[in-house]
C-alpha cells in the first residue's frame, strides 16, 4: 500500500531529515515507527500526509505518486487518511461531538449519517457519555481518544498517529494501542510513531527504526505481523 523508494527530505537551510529511505508497508499492516528525537519520524508522516514533498525519491500510496498529485487529488487522498496528532489539535470551544463530526461536515456528509457515525466512533473509544463536554473538561487520555475518534470517524484506509501516547500513563497508553489494534483488525493500515520502546516491545508488530534520518530496519521486511 505504501512504498518509499530512495526517499530523502532536505529542509530549507540544508538539513537532511531523511536519507535514502526504501521500504514498503502492505495494506492491512500495523507498523511502529521509532527513533530518537529528531530522527525524522514526523517528517516521514508529513510526507505521507503530503504536507511535505521529498527532495528526492518517490513516495507512493496505493500506487499513486503523492508528489504528482494536484490539489484536488491531494484533498481526495486526505479524505482516506485518519491523522492522530500528539497534541490532539482539538477545537477547545466546541463539544466533543462537534470535534468528531468535523471531518464529516467538511466532506459534506448527510446529517443523519454524521450523527450515526459520530456516535459509533465515540462509542468505540468509550466516550459516548461525554459527547456534550468540551475538551477542556476531559483528561489528557480522554482528549487523545477524542482525537482518535475524529481520525477514524470517516473510516480511513490509513491511520497515521504521531506519538499518540506521548503524555499518557502506561495503562492509558496500552488502551490507546489496543484501540489502534482493533482498527487494524478490521483491515485499516496503521502507522504509529512512538518513543515508547517498552510498550512497542510488548506488542507484536513490525518496527521501522529511524536513526538520524536513516532506516535501521530491513528495507523490505515480510508483510503482516512478525513473531
Ligand atoms: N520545517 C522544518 N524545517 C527545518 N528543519 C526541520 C523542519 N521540521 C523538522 N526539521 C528537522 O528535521 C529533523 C527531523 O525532525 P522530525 O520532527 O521529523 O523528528 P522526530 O523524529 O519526529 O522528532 P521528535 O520525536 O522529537 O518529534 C530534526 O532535526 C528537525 O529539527
Amino acid at each position: 500500500m505504501i512504498r518509499f523508494d530512495q526517499v530523502s527530505k532536505r529542509y530549507d537551510g540544508g538539513f537532511e531529515a531523511l536519507s535514502s529511505l526504501s521500504f514498503q508497508i502492505e495494506r492491512g499492516e500495523m507498523v511502529f515507527l521509532t527513533g530518537h528525537s529528531g530522527a525524522g519520524k514526523s517528517t516521514l508522516l508529513r510526507l505521507l500526509t503530503a504536507i511535505e514533498k521529498p527532495s528526492s525519491g518517490h513516495v507512493r500510496v496505493a500506487n499513486a505518486l503523492l508528489a504528482k498529485m494536484n490539489r484536488r487529488e491531494i484533498a481526495f487522498y486526505r479524505r482516506k487518511l485518519g491523522v492522530v496528532h500528539q497534541d490532539h489539535l482539538l477545537l477547545m470551544d466546541h463539544s466533543v461531538y462537534d470535534n468528531v463530526a468535523q471531518p464529516l461536515l467538511v466532506a459534506g456528509e448527510h446529517p443523519a449519517d454524521i450523527k450515526r457515525r459520530v456516535h459509533a466512533a465515540l462509542d468505540k473509544v468509550g466516550l459516548l457519555s461525554r459527547e456534550k463536554f468540551k475538551p477542556i473538561q476531559l483528561s489528557g487520555g480522554e482528549q487523545q481518544r477524542v482525537g482518535i475518534a475524529r481520525a477514524v470517524v470517516k473510516k480511513p484506509d490509513l491511520i497515521l498517529a504521531d506519538e499518540p501516547t506521548g503524555n499518557l500513563d502506561p495503562t492509558l497508553s496500552r488502551d490507546i494501542m489496543a484501540l489502534f489494534a482493533q482498527f487494524n483488525a478490521i483491515g485499516t493500515t496503521v502507522i504509529i510513531a512512538s518513543h515508547d520502546l517498552g510498550l512497542i516491545a510488548r506488542l507484536n508488530y513490525r518496527v521501522l527504526s529511524l536513526h538520524q534520518g536513516k532506516l535501521l530496519d530491513t528495507p523490505f521486511a515480510p508483510t503482516g505481523r512478525q513473531s
